[in-house]
């Protein structure tokens, strides 16, 4: 038997019982905590984790009412109510033992004990708890995901001929299975194009699974794609699921394809083809049945001229080719944008509704909007904040003149400065940098996600 059977807590107030206990367990668990007194149990249990917890039924000499082990155990599950406990009773009192089930507990063991009998039993016990341990993990996975579903903001179709025309596109190819290449500048909205196409597609009520490309190292690649058998590598403690199986039936996002290096990009290109994966440290190929939604805002066919990216590869993923328009090309879709922004912030804020006055409007339509809706929903949640006015006015927008990208070549200046803001802003800047503008390597340097890099990048307006 291996050692699987993690901690075990054993109380008992017989010093012989603790010692056999331990000296049978210790080989098979990662560790045997032993406790003479029960009034030590709500200590314990509130600060460790403990796998399988052994406990006594009668504590106090000469009493044998099993009562102790009642209120004890009735202890332990509220701390923990997914503890496994496994009851020690004299032998005679197996009635009390099975009220001790009903009451909660996993099992129970007579005492003296055989050995193989106890083990049989902390086994079981053992995969009783793995079993709840996976069942809290699943609860936990879903409770995130129902909120991020609950999270999900609606997408807006705009008023713009650019905009209907692509929804009307954007309604045909959803309901087929093909692949699609979303096209278009940062913030114009290409991931909420693939939620709303997944959405509309006959894989609605299957998962929708996002991968960063810009943020996957070269190492971790495969396993986080193909996932990994345990023991496939120092790291690979249990085995994995990639997010190619994770989608499978679903809808598999792959967002800022145009970062992957050449190598990433023909094990990828060999997954499409197959449309198997293989987890890494096996050789058993798993059929995969995804609708990939690719998506970036690099200039992919240049790309493949400049031998940046392959060309069979752009053909696996641009059956169909959508490109979302800047925001700038299509300004008519800004009132829209803002009357929806503006109702979610005033809720957000409690506050009252506030409206675009048309001299604000106009200064809205007159900006570039190099950060595309994005920014457009920063710079009204800022004016939502900040104005007392119910109508916002122009003095309520302010937009940085255009200025260069922080760029490898021009080194920016440091300053000594120890302000927080400062120090901030120069470590964003310093990151982008180093990445040579590309968000995704940037986040991952600064320990934040993309949209929390982005928030900083408008801010300090780099
Ligand atoms: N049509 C739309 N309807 C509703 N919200 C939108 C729309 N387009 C963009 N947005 C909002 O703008 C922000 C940026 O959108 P999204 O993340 O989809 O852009 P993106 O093109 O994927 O950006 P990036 O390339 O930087 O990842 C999001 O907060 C999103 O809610």
């Amino acid at each position: 038997m291996e050692q699987n059977l993690g901690r075990i807590l054993v109380i008992d107030d017989n010093e012989d019982v603790l010692f056999s206990a331990k000296m049978l367990l210790r080989k098979y668990a990662k560790e045997v905590v032993m406790e003479k007194n029960p009034k030590k149990i709500p200590f314990l249990v509130s600060n460790e984790e403990f796998d399988i917890i052994l406990l006594d039924m009668n504590f106090s000499q000469d009493i044998t009412s099993g009562q102790e082990g009642f209120f004890w155990l009735k202890e332990i599950l509220k701390y923990d109510p997914s503890a496994v406990v496994v009851m020690i009773t004299a032998f005679g009192d197996v009635e009390m033992a099975v009220r001790a089930l009903k009451e909660g507990a996993t099992d129970f063991v007579l005492k003296p004990w055989q050995n193989e009998k106890l083990l049989a039993t902390l086994t079981a016990a053992s995969k009783l708890r793995h079993s709840y341990k996976e069942v809290n993990q699943l609860r936990q996975v879903n409770r995130t995901l129902t909120a991020e579903l609950q999270n999900q903001q609606p997408v807006i179709t705009g008023e713009s001929q650019a905009m209907r025309s692509l929804f009307s596109i954007i309604d045909k190819v959803a309901r087929t299975d093909a692949d699609i290449l979303l096209l278009g500048e940062n913030g114009t909205g290409k991931e909420v194009i693939a939620r709303t196409i997944h959405q509309r597609s006959s894989r609605a009520d299957k998962v929708f699974v996002t991968v960063d490309m810009g943020a996957i190292t070269e190492t971790l690649f495969e396993s986080e794609l193909f996932g990994h058998k345990k023991g496939a590598f120092t790291d690979a403690k249990e085995d994995r699921v990639g997010r190619f199986e994770a989608a499978n039936g679903g809808t598999l996002f792959l967002d800022e394809i145009g970062n992957l290096s050449p190598a990433l990009q023909s094990k990828l290109l060999t997954v499409l083809q197959r449309r198997e994966i293989i987890r890494v440290g096996t050789n058993k190929p798993i059929p995969i049945d995804v609708r990939l939604i690719c998506a970036t805002n690099m200039p992919l066919k240049e790309m493949v001229q400049r031998h940046e990216f392959r060309q069979d590869l752009l053909y696996r993923i641009n059956t169909v080719e959508l490109n979302l328009p800047p925001l700038r090309e299509r300004l008519e879709d800004i009132p829209l944008f803002a009357d929806h922004y503006l109702q979610t912030y005033a809720t957000k804020y409690k506050q009252p509704l506030k409206r675009l006055s048309d001299a604000a409007l106009a200064k809205l339509r007159r900006y570039t909007w190099p950060g595309n809706v994005r920014e457009l929903q920063h710079v009204l949640e800022r004016a939502s904040i900040m104005s007392d006015n119910r109508e916002l006015q122009p003095d309520d927008f302010f937009f940085i003149p255009d200025e260069p990208a922080v760029s490898a070549t021009a080194p920016a200046v440091f300053s000594n400065s120890q302000n927080l803001e400062d120090l901030e802003r120069e470590a964003v800047q310093r990151a982008m940098q180093l990445h040579e503008g590309n968000v995704s390597k940037a986040a991952k340097e600064l320990g934040l996600s993309r949209g929390a890099l982005y928030r900083r990048l408008e801010k300090y307006a780099l």
